[in-house]
C-alpha cells in the first residue's frame, strides 16, 4: 500500500517519481545536465508540489560485490556504497548526495537502496571473468558487474506481458546517456556489454565505451596524460560529444541530417559498434528471439533503431518501417517475415525501485 517517493540518479539526469500503490506514477520532476550532486535544496525545490509519501527508493548503479538485491539505508550501508564511489564516478557521488539530501528533507521516512548491479548477480563465470592475473581477480576484486540491471528486470517482464509469450533468447538494449545491452533467458542475465564500470561496451553521450586497453597504458606513459585527465577523457569527453562535439543523440541526428561529417561519422561510430554487441549478445544466447529497445534513445530515436538492425538481418530480425516510425510508448515494431519480435519499451526503473523498496521494507 506503500507510495513511494522514487529517485533516479543517471549521469544526464536526476528524475524523481511519485508512485502509488498501483505503481502509477502521480507527480514526476527531472534535473536534467545535472553534474556531480543534488543539494538538498535543489531537491527540495524539485518535491514542491508532490504529493505525501512513505518511502523513498533510490536508483543506487554500483552495488559492488556485496549487494546483490535491495537494502534498507543504514549508516554501515552508506559506509559501504561511499567506498564504492570510484567504481561509478558519474553516478555513485549523485546518489550519494541524494540520500543525504532526503535525510535532512525527510527524516524518519525509510529509504531503501536499489542496485543496477543486482540483476547480473549471477552472470555465468565465462561472462564474468576477466583474463586477467589470478592476483588481480582475488585480491583487488577485479570482475564484470554489468548495469541498468533495474530498467532490464522491468523490461524483460514487460516483455513476456506484452507479447504473452515466453521473450525466449531475450537481448535488451538500454540506450540512453549511458548504455549497455543484456542477454536474458528465463529472466537471468546471461551476458552484458558494462563491465567493472558502467564505462565499458558500447558508445555514450559523453563514454568511449570499449576501447584497446593497451591505448590506456600507452596514453598514461607517452601521451602527456596523467590518470585524472585520463578518466576525464574517457567518462566525459569521449562518446558522442568526443566525435561531434554535442552529447545528444537529438542534437547529433540533426547535425547528421544536415549532412555534417562530424556527426555523420559519430552516428555511424556508434551503430558499428551497437549492431556488433548485439550479435555478440545473441550468440552468448545461442540465438535471438526478441529484441527490445529502451531508454532515452532507443524509446524515441527510430533512425537509430532502424540503423542498429541494418545489417542484422542474417540474425532473423527485421523491422517495420512504419511501426518504427510511429511508435510511441510501448510497442511491437517487428516486421513481416522477421523471425525475431523487435518491442519498443519505455524505461520504467522507477517501477522496479518501487516494488524493491516495499518488498525491502515488508522484510524490516
Ligand atoms: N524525446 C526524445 N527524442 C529523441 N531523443 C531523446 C528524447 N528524449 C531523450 N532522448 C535521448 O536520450 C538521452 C537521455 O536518455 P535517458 O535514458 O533519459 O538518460 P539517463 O541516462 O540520464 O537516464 C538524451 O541524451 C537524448 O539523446
Ligand atoms: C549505468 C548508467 O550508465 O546509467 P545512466 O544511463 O542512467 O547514466
Ligand atoms: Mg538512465
Amino acid at each position: 500500500m506503500t507510495r513511494v517517493l522514487v529517485v533516479n540518479c543517471g549521469s544526464s539526469s536526476v528524475k524523481l517519481r511519485l508512485l502509488d500503490h498501483h505503481n502509477e506514477v502521480t507527480d514526476s520532476h527531472d534535473l536534467t545536465g545535472v553534474e556531480g550532486t543534488v543539494s538538498a535544496g535543489a531537491m527540495e525545490e524539485a518535491l514542491l508540489g508532490f504529493g505525501a509519501f512513505d518511502a523513498i527508493g533510490h536508483r543506487v548503479v554500483h552495488g559492488g560485490p556485496d549487494f546483490t538485491g535491495p537494502a534498507l539505508v543504514t549508516p554501515a550501508v552508506l559506509e559501504r556504497l561511499r567506498a564504492l564511489t570510484d567504481l561509478a564516478p558519474l553516478h555513485q557521488p549523485k546518489a550519494l548526495a541524494g540520500i543525504d539530501a532526503l535525510q535532512h528533507l525527510a527524516p524518519g521516512t525509510p529509504q531503501a537502496v536499489c542496485f543496477d548491479t543486482a540483476f547480473h548477480a549471477g552472470l555465468p563465470a565465462a561472462a564474468a571473468t576477466y583474463a586477467v592475473p589470478a592476483r588481480w581477480r582475488e585480491r583487488l576484486g577485479v570482475r564484470r558487474y554489468g548495469f541498468h540491471g533495474l530498467s532490464y528486470a522491468y523490461a524483460a517482464r514487460r516483455a513476456a506481458e506484452l507479447a504473452g509469450t515466453d521473450p525466449g533468447r531475450l537481448v535488451i538494449a538500454h540506450l540512453g546517456a549511458g548504455a549497455s545491452l543484456a542477454a536474458v533467458r528465463n529472466g537471468r542475465s546471461v551476458d552484458t556489454t558494462m563491465g567493472f564500470t558502467p564505462l565499458e561496451g558500447l558508445v555514450m553521450a559523453t563514454r568511449s565505451g570499449d576501447v584497446d586497453p593497451g591505448l590506456l597504458v600507452w596514453l598514461l606513459r607517452h601521451g602527456g596524460l596523467n590518470q585524472a585527465e585520463l578518466n576525464t577523457g574517457l567518462e566525459r569527453e569521449g562518446g558522442l560529444v568526443g566525435l561531434t562535439g554535442d552529447s545528444d543523440m537529438r542534437a547529433v541526428a540533426a547535425r547528421a541530417d544536415a549532412g555534417d561529417r562530424d556527426a555523420v561519422l559519430g552516428v555511424e561510430v556508434y551503430l558499428h559498434r551497437l549492431r556488433a554487441k548485439i550479435a555478440a549478445m545473441a550468440a552468448a544466447l545461442g540465438g535471438l528471439d526478441t529484441l527490445v529497445f529502451t531508454g532515452g534513445i532507443g524509446e524515441h530515436q527510430p533512425r537509430v533503431r532502424a540503423g542498429a538492425l541494418d545489417g542484422l538481418g542474417f540474425l532473423g530480425a527485421r523491422l517495420d518501417r512504419t511501426a518504427n516510425d510511429a511508435a510511441r510508448g510501448d510497442a511491437e515494431v517487428t516486421g513481416s517475415g522477421s523471425r525475431v519480435r523487435v518491442l519498443v519499451l519505455t524505461a520504467r526503473e522507477e517501477v522496479q525501485v518501487a516494488e524493491e523498496t516495499r518488498t525491502t521494507l515488508r522484510a524490516r
